[in-house]
């Protein structure tokens, strides 16, 4: 067994899938049988399957797809007459009748929509992330009064935030910290106190109304008297079950009656109740630890609560916190370290208000986006921008989220409470990065009370460009480089030089309505046309050596091979224009771009994805054409995911589903593409009618993406696996050394030419539409800009310059590098730049001594060049005999085997990771091949090189120890597997046909 690199060639003349050596007897015939049922596959030009059409042979040359079957629906929907509105309304209820209810409004003229063919989906590879456990130990507020000057300060902070455009008093705002700015944060809420709830005789309630300043701290009750506590009135919240159960190991502590009866009953509120006894265990510690209480509700009933499990509020002063003895802890993670029980204490303090105020921090939801923590603003922060003016009829609040800090009119509808959204981990639901760092603010606006400054900036009526430069010493507002899918620029065009007369003349220039939309095109190893990211010997990949951007040779029209030499995309080539030009189609920043027919440019994928347009010619997929033939209603549409109205737009494949977005941002979004009929694609003739050979593309809103196999455990995987392919049990690794098959070679070569997967995989570039996952500098980043005098059309001047290029490769020469030189300087410079030491993931492992910049050669992988069978021979006979030793074999092709046992690189100290920084493929450098490990995304100094093996073995699991949150729990390419096991069928299974 071997591994092999992340992208091969396959051959596709003499590759079956019985050759491999995976493959037993049985299986394959089985295989043959199956061949022999479906007939054999036809061998187009070029010795390509008929069945795998690349790309370019997708879109007919010349005539785009204009018959009512490509068109949006939707779009035309518009125009519906009202006869047809009432029927479509008729079939809309009849939809909520049936549960598929549509949230997005608008009945649809569409009529009744025939049934689709079934839908396949290929491919999955994230499985939903583990819950952290719930620890009960948390479920303890307490609330203070502080009685301090507090209450002035909070007069003049409303005024403030009423006059929330004049600098001066931005300024005090802004500058506030520490204790100040705690007291501005919780004067910006204009809420009450909640409502009355009891007549117990000790209570000062006047004075808890009435205080301006009241806030709620985290006590520790550490060596309280407990005695001091008898006597005293809180309030105790019901907890929902789920949470009131758990104890601090996660299992179940059982409930009284009583409580039980409490719980389903009064679930969430908040009961004001006497503290008559305290029990306190001062058995395990000399200090006193109170456990639970005897507590009086209201109505008379007493109880006996256990205080680790149960949430209580005390309404004490300072004072009286001083005579318990209780200490501080808030918004300090040294209390228990849980980040979550933290932050459900913390928000309990903003959870006792019926009405929405200004400054309260709530969970809001927008199309295309999680429940996403955000705050509520005045209605002043939102100035005039677009789509975001007031709408009279709906209720609905201006909010500014944490994390992404974009303003936004919600829906009251699409808010819940700050505190109710943790304990329904909303916190969970996303791991986006700028969703993290909402929740790292969120975290800080409700223990400090401290709103980021780039927020405080932008609700003063500052641009969110000018924010950024203003606020790059924000630690919080640091890019850390980490993997993000998408950043969303909500600055006008361009206001990073808004002040000089080029750009006021630039934004002139620009299309109306245009704003830059930033995406991280962090997919290095994956073409930026069709977003797949494996190769093909007749598809290779192309990787521009300026801007980085990577494609497949036939998705790009590059007719001429590419061995090694230097090769530039369209825009970075001399004669390109000066500057970088907008895409015509969508906002977005960088990827594949062309010509249209019109003088303008826009992506391909964009051109793809418009059912309109087409490409003139398919062998070189230029120029874009159909864009005058584009709906005018398409253009119309606002993206529900940057927000922008400028392109065109396509909707939500769902029948009654209005969302709209740009291709490429549901691209950025995850959300599922697929082709409408993935049959058509194996009966594609190109004799057939042009319009005929248009095929549908599919696309999902969040809401209606497709279930996918995404969340199935580990363990359900395999079994699916074992189930599929019956002849399959997961068998022990008897030398327990490692074995060292990063890649398998039959993973990606097995993938290589067996026609079905051949065609599989070209489902796959619509179908895996998976979210950018690699981090890593930008290829594209606006770094200046310069105005276009000729065409009418300017744009951001992307980074291409030599200083970006320079500065790439740390140390690099300073010119731009064919592969042949990269390969050059990396084998002279690898040194240098790796160590090898103890890895946290598996023995010894490779380290980075210095920082890493996405898309760099970091080392070859090299060893004894051997042949397959004597590979196979040194595995079997020596090297899993030698318990402790790892092998260490990486396969090129049918043909080579790299064995790095004794001899190579320390490339084949690379452990595996599920979330790698690396990845590994093959390169030609003046005819001969390497096996070349890049860098995925940048790498820090002294972080651990990774990369997915993506080992392939039917019969053979490898448990991972990445520890990364996206763990496949084994170092197997399961995705793979399970598409092979797809192809085997138990004899016992198989039937006689008989015409029937
Ligand atoms: C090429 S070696 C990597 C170097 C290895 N750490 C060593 O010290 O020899 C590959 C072997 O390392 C182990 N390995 C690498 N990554 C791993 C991971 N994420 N989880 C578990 N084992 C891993 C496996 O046993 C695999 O066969």
């Amino acid at each position: 067994m071997a591994l092999s690199p992340q992208t091969v060639k396959p051959n596709y003349s003499n590759n079956n899938i019985n050759h491999t050596k995976t493959g037993g007897e049985e299986d394959g015939e089985a295989e043959r049988s199956l061949q022999e049922q479906q007939g054999e596959e036809e061998i187009g030009p070029g010795g390509s399957p008929k069945r795998y059409v690349p790309l370019c042979d997708l879109y007919s040359a010349t005539s785009p797809c204009v018959n009512g079957g490509i068109m949006s629906k939707k779009v035309k929907a518009r125009k519906m007459t009202t006869t047809l509105k009432t029927e479509t309304l008729t079939q809309h209820t009849h939809l909520l009748d049936n549960g598929h209810e549509e949230d997005h409004g608008h009945a649809s003229s569409e009529p009744k929509p025939l049934p689709r063919p079934p839908v396949i989906r290929v491919y999955t590879r994230q499985r939903r992330p583990k819950r952290p456990r719930l620890s009960p130990d948390s479920l303890v507020a307490v609330k203070v009064e502080l009685e301090e000057e507090e209450v002035d300060t909070s007069a003049q902070l409303k005024k403030k935030q009423k006059k929330s455009n004049e600098k001066g008093k931005q300024k005090a705002l802004v500058d506030s910290t520490g204790e100040k700015s705690k007291s501005n944060c919780v004067n910006l809420r204009t809420r009450k106190s909640g409502p009355s709830t009891g007549n117990l005789p000790n209570l000062d309630r006047s004075r808890m109304v009435n205080s301006a300043a009241k806030r709620w701290v985290r006590l520790g009750f550490d060596g309280a008297d407990s005695n001091n506590f008898i006597g005293l009135q809180c309030k105790a919240r019901i907890n929902p079950p789920s949470v009131a159960i758990l104890n601090t190991v996660g299992s179940t502590i059982p409930m009284c009656p009583k409580v039980q009866l409490a719980a389903n009953r009064f679930t969430g509120l908040w009961m004001m109740i006497g503290i008559l006894a305290v029990w306190s265990d001062t058995m395990r510690r000399l200090v006193d630890i109170i456990v639970g209480m005897q507590v009086s509700y209201e109505d008379g009933d007493e109880e006996d609560i256990n205080i680790r499990t149960e949430r209580i509020k005390f309404f004490i002063s300072r004072d009286e916190m001083h005579r318990l003895n209780l200490s501080y802890k808030i918004g300090t993670s040294d209390t228990d370290g849980l980040e979550f029980s933290e932050m459900v204490v913390l928000a309990a303090s903003f959870d006792d208000c019926h009405e929405l105020g200004l400054g309260d921090i709530i969970w809001a939801k927008i199309a295309g986006h999680a429940m996403w923590p955000a705050v509520v603003v005045d209605e002043s922060c939102l100035g005039n921008r677009k789509g975001l003016t007031k709408n009279s009829e709906g209720k609905s609040v201006p909010v500014q989220f944490f994390g992404s800090h974009d303003f936004a009119r919600v829906n009251t509808k699409q808010i819940i409470s700050f505190l109710k959204g943790l304990l329904s981990s909303f916190h969970l639901k996303c791991k986006k990065p700028n969703f993290v760092q909402s929740l790292e603010e969120a975290k800080l606006y409700l223990s400090e009370l401290k709103l980021p400054r780039r927020m405080i900036r932008m609700q003063n009526g500052m641009e969110a460009d000018d924010c950024d430069s203003a606020s790059q010493e924000d630690e919080h507002n640091a890019d850390s480089g980490e993997e993000c899918k998408m950043e969303l620029s909500n600055s006008k065009p361009f206001s990073k030089s808004s002040s000089s007369k080029a750009a006021s003349q630039r934004s002139q220039d620009l299309p109306i309505g245009y704003r830059p939309v930033l995406v991280k095109w962090k997919d290095l190893d994956k073409c930026n046309v069709c977003d797949m990211d494996e190769e093909y010997e007749n598809n290779l990949f192309l990787q521009c050596d300026k801007c980085r951007m990577m494609v497949h040779a036939k998705c790009y029209g590059e007719l001429e091979p590419v061995d090694g030499v230097l090769w530039l995309c369209n825009l970075c080539r001399p004669g390109a224009p000066n500057i970088p030009p907008p895409c015509c189609l969508c906002p977005l920043i960088g990827g594949a771009m062309k010509p249209t027919t019109d003088g303008r440019w826009a992506h391909l994928a964009c051109a793809i994805w418009i059912p309109e347009t087409c490409l003139s010619d398919i062998k070189k997929m230029e120029p874009i054409d159909g864009l005058s033939r584009i709906n005018k209603d398409r253009w119309k549409l606002l993206c529900s995911i940057c927000g922008v109205s400028y392109g065109a737009c396509i909707q939500c494949s769902n029948n009654t589903c209005r969302v709209a977005y740009h291709p490429l941002c549901a691209r950025a979004a995850g959300f599922c593409a697929e082709l409408e009929d993935e049959d058509r694609l194996h009966l594609i003739s190109m004799d057939e009618d042009e319009d005929e050979q248009c095929i549908r593309l599919l696309s999902f809103c969040k809401k209606h993406r497709p279930p996918s196999t995404e969340c199935l455990e580990k363990d359900d995987r395999v079994r699916q696996t074992a189930r599929q392919c019956p002849d399959y049990s997961p068998p022990s690794n008897p030398s327990g050394c490692a074995r060292s098959e990063p890649y398998n070679y039959f993973g990606r070569r097995g993938r290589k030419e067996p026609e079905a997967l051949a065609a599989a995989s070209l489902k796959r570039l619509f179908v895996e539409n998976r979210p950018y996952l690699v981090g890593g500098c930008c290829q594209h980043e606006v770094l200046g800009y310069t105005v276009s005098s000729t065409t009418g059309l300017a744009g951001s001047k992307f980074s291409f310059s030599l200083q970006k290029l320079k500065s790439s490769q740390l140390d690099a020469p300073k010119t731009i590098h064919s592969m042949a030189e990269k390969y050059k300087y990396m084998r002279e410079t690898f040194r240098k730049r790796l160590a090898f030491g103890k890895s946290g993931i598996h023995g010894f492992g490779i380290f980075a001594k210095q920082l890493l910049r996405a898309g760099d050669m970091v080392i070859e992988y090299t060893g004894e060049l051997v042949r397959p069978p004597i590979a196979d021979r040194r595995e079997h006979l020596i090297y899993n005999s030698l318990v402790g030793a790892g092998t260490y074999l990486f396969r090129i092709d049918d043909e080579r085997v790299i064995d790095a046992t004794r001899a190579g690189s320390i490339a084949h100290l690379i452990n595996h990771s599920c979330e790698p920084n690396c990845y590994s493929r093959v390169i030609s450098v003046n005819g001969d091949e390497h096996i070349i490990i890049f860098a995925k995304r940048d790498i820090k100094q002294w972080e651990e090189l990774t990369y997915d093996y993506r080992f392939f073995s039917i019969d053979e699991q490898l448990a991972c120890y990445c520890g990364f949150p996206r763990c496949r729990g084994v170092v197997n390419d399961i995705d793979a597997e399970e598409q092979l096991a797809k192809l085997y069928v138990s004899r016992s299974e198989l039937r006689d046909w008989r015409g029937e």
